[in-house]
C-alpha cells in the first residue's frame, strides 16, 4: 500500500488553572505555546515500519510481516474513540516486551505510536513507512509534550491513510484541517494520550489540535477568542516526573479523603471560572492593576491547592520563593511533581527585573525563558516553512 508523505506540527501548552481538577470534571483554562513538535512521515519500500524519536533516544524498526500478527483477529475500524481496544493494547504490550508495571519513556512513545498506526491501517494492508519526530518542548515537564506527540501522530497517520484530506496546496506554506477533520484528529490523539497518561482529561490534546486559549470542561472545548496578551515566564525545574504517576497519586488521595479533597477541587474550579471572568473583563474595559492583582492572587491560591493535592515539589517551592522576591507570582503548570512552572509578568515588569529573575532561577539550576503564547494548533507544512535545523534532524537516517 502506497501512502502520501506528510510533514506536520502541533504546539505544546501551559495550563493556567485547573490541572488535575480537570481530570475529575472541573474547568481548566489552557493556552498553546509557541514551542512545537514536528513529525515527518515518509513512505518507504522496504516492508518495514521505522520510528525515529531522537528526543528520547529511541530508534526502532519492525518487519511488517511480524507486525501483522499483532492485530487482533476481530479488529475492525472502530468509531468509538473514547476507550482503548484492550485486546490490541495487550497484544502490543507483549510485542514490545512489557507485560506489567509502568512503561518507561521509550515504551510509552512506542506503544502509542504502534497503537495508532495499527488502528489507522490495521484493517487493510500495512504500509511501509518511516516516522521521525522532533520537539522544541522538554519531554515530561508539564508542557504537553505527550499531547503534541499524539496530535502529530494522529494527524500524520490519518492524513497518510487518506482518512482526512491533505489541506496543503502548492502555493501554501502551512495549512490547517477543517473543523470536522480536527475533531477526528483530536479524538485519535486522545487515544495516544490514554496510552501515555492512563486517564487523561483531553485538555492537552485539545490545545494541541486547536491552539489558542481554551476553556475545557468534561470534554467540552470552548475557544476563548477575546483574551488579553499575557506575558509569561516559563521555568523548567528539570526535576523529572511522569504525568501518569501524578494523576494516579491525586486519584488515590481523592479516594482516601473524599470529603476533604472535593472542596479543594471545587475551589480550583472556581479559580478557573474567576480567572476566565477577569481575562474577559480585561478585553472589555481598560486594564488596571487590580486585574493583575487578581490574576496573581489566583496563581498563589491555586499553587497552595496543588500542594494540598500532593503534586508540589521543593524545586517548585523554590521557583515560587525566588520569583516572589522580585514581586512576581508563580504556580506549577501541568502535572507538577517537578517539571515546569509559570510566572505571570505584569505589563510594567521591566526587562531588568525579568533578566534578574531569570538569572536567579538559572542560578538554582533551572532553565528559564520568556515565552509567547497562543501558537496555532496542528498544521500541515511544506518543508520550506520548517526551520532547516529541524528538517535536518527529521531527515537524518
Ligand atoms: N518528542 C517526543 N518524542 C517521543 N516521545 C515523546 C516526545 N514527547 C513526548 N513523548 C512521550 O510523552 C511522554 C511524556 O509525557 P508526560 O509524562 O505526559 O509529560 P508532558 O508533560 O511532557 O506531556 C514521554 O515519556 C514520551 O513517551
Ligand atoms: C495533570 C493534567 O491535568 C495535565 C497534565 O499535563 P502534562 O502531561 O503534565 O503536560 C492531566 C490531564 O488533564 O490529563
Ligand atoms: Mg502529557
Amino acid at each position: 500500500m502506497q501512502v502520501r508523505d506528510v510533514l506536520v506540527s502541533a504546539p505544546g501548552k501551559a495550563i493556567l488553572h485547573g490541572e488535575h481538577a480537570v481530570v475529575h470534571g472541573k474547568v481548566a483554562l489552557a493556552v498553546s505555546l509557541n514551542l512545537r513538535t514536528y513529525l515527518c512521515l515518509k513512505a518507504t519500500t522496504g516492508g518495514n515500519l521505522c520510528v525515529n524519536l531522537p528526543n528520547i533516544d529511541t530508534f526502532l524498526s519492525w518487519d511488517l510481516s511480524e507486525l501483522k500478527h499483532v492485530i487482533p483477529p476481530v479488529s475492525g475500524r472502530r468509531d468509538e474513540l473514547k476507550l482503548l481496544d484492550p485486546d490490541l493494547v495487550r497484544r502490543l504490550r507483549e510485542f514490545v516486551g512489557v507485560t506489567n508495571g509502568n512503561l518507561n519513556t521509550s515504551q510509552m512513545a512506542t506503544l502509542s505510536f504502534l497503537y495508532l498506526y495499527l488502528s489507522v491501517f490495521g484493517s487493510g494492508e500495512l504500509p511501509s513507512l518511516t516516522v521521525s519526530v522532533w520537539s522544541e518542548l522538554p519531554t515530561g515537564a508539564g508542557l504537553g509534550s505527550s499531547a503534541a506527540y499524539s496530535v502529530c501522530l494522529a494527524a500524520a497517520l490519518l492524513c497518510a491513510s487518506g482518512a482526512i484530506s491533505s489541506p496543503l496546496n502548492d502555493w501554501d506554506h502551512t495549512a490547517r484541517w477543517c473543523q470536522e477533520e480536527l475533531e477526528l484528529i483530536n479524538s485519535w490523539a486522545f487515544q495516544g494520550e490514554m496510552i501515555i497518561h492512563g486517564n487523561p482529561s483531553g485538555v492537552d490534546n485539545a490545545v494541541g489540535t486547536w491552539g489558542g486559549m481554551l476553556r475545557f470542561l468534561a470534554g467540552k472545548i470552548i475557544p476563548l477568542s477575546r483574551v488579553p496578551l499575557l506575558r509569561i515566564l516559563l521555568t523548567n525545574t528539570k526535576v523529572p516526573r511522569s504525568t501518569k504517576v501524578l494523576v494516579s497519586r491525586v486519584k488515590d488521595k481523592i479516594n482516601k479523603f473524599p470529603s476533604i479533597m472535593a472542596p479543594v477541587l471545587d475551589s480550583v474550579d472556581a479559580i478557573s471560572c474567576t480567572c476566565e471572568k477577569v481575562l474577559s473583563e480585561m478585553t472589555s474595559e481598560p486594564i488596571t492593576g487590580e486585574h493583575y492583582n487578581a490574576l496573581e492572587e489566583l496563581f498563589d491560591i491555586n499553587q497552595h491547592h496543588l500542594n494540598v493535592m500532593g503534586v508540589g515539589h521543593p524545586a517548585l517551592d523554590t521557583l515560587c520563593r525566588v520569583t516572589l522576591a522580585k514581586g512576581l507570582h508563580s504556580k506549577l503548570t501541568g502535572a507538577g511533581g517537578g517539571g515546569c512552572g509559570i510566572t505571570l509578568l505584569r505589563p510594567e515588569t521591566s526587562s531588568a527585573v525579568v533578566q534578574a529573575t531569570v538569572q536567579d532561577l538559572k542560578d538554582c539550576g533551572f532553565d528559564c525563558w520568556e515565552t509567547s503564547i497562543g501558537g496555532p494548533g496542528v498544521q500541515q507544512h511544506a518543508p520550506v516553512s520548517v526551520k532547516e535545523e529541524i528538517l535536518e534532524v527529521l531527515n537524518r537516517d
